[in-house]
């Protein structure tokens, strides 16, 4: 079974958790374009969706969803989202795709974080093998570069590429992170950094992960 079958598979599962009459948090990424897309059978039924990007605030109202601002909801009954890695315990690095500070943002407002994933995501100690990404201000580059090479890790910058909030991207290559929800703080506070892709706080609650075995439900 190829990758993308895996993710639709992934995808198509998570509609279940999708409760009739809500608005549902959408993040962003290839595996949420294929949720996105099994969402049009139930279009009618959702009263629409608070999207994490650009990109899938587009994808959404082309299906006919209406799609609220993160300030007009104080809470949304579910958030759906891929993954670069993911723990058993639910920890995930995300932004491969930099849209992290929206996702965080709109998870954040969800009782329920459902990642989808196929099992190439699945490892158990993150960082084994994805750059972590940290959305940082411009004029604070180099500066945030050199406190997370203190840190230990080695920050590529992201050629080219320009958050949805007009920031830029770090990708830290060599961080081997034990301890999820103490590197995700200790990060956050160095000054100019917006947010960086490690979600422990805000871990996932059901992980669904499509494999050639069948789907897997981790709660
Ligand atoms: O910024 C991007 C997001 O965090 C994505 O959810 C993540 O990169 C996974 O994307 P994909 O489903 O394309 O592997």
């Amino acid at each position: 079974m190829d990758q993308l079958s895996m993710k639709k598979q992934a995808a198509k599962t998570a509609l279940k958790y999708v409760k009739p009459e809500t608005i549902i948090g959408v993040g962003s990424g290839s595996t949420v374009n294929c949720f996105i897309e099994a969402l049009g059978s139930m279009k009618d039924q959702i009263k629409g969706a608070v999207a994490a990007s650009k990109e899938s605030e587009k994808r959404l109202r082309e299906l006919g969803i209406e799609v609220f601002d993160a300030n007009q909801v104080s809470s949304l009954d579910v958030y759906i989202d891929g993954a670069d890695e993911i723990t058993p315990q639910g920890y995930m690095i995300k932004g491969g795709g930099a849209a992290l500070t929206r996702e965080k943002i709109v998870s954040s407002l969800a009782k329920k974080f459902i990642c989808i994933v196929d099992k190439s995501k699945q490892v158990d100690v993150l960082g084994s093998t994805f750059a972590l990404p940290v959305e940082v201000i411009p004029m604070a580059r180099s500066y945030v570069a050199r406190q997370l090479v203190a840190l230990g890790g080695s920050p590529e910058y992201r050629e080219g590429v320009v958050t949805d909030n007009g920031n830029v991207i770090l990708d830290v290559y060599n961080f081997n992170i034990i301890e999820p929800l103490k590197m995700e703080h200790t990060i956050n506070n160095i000054a100019g950094v917006v947010t960086n892709g490690i979600f422990a706080q805000r871990f996932a609650n059901i992980t669904i992960v499509g494999s050639p075995d069948g789907t897997k439900i981790i709660e």
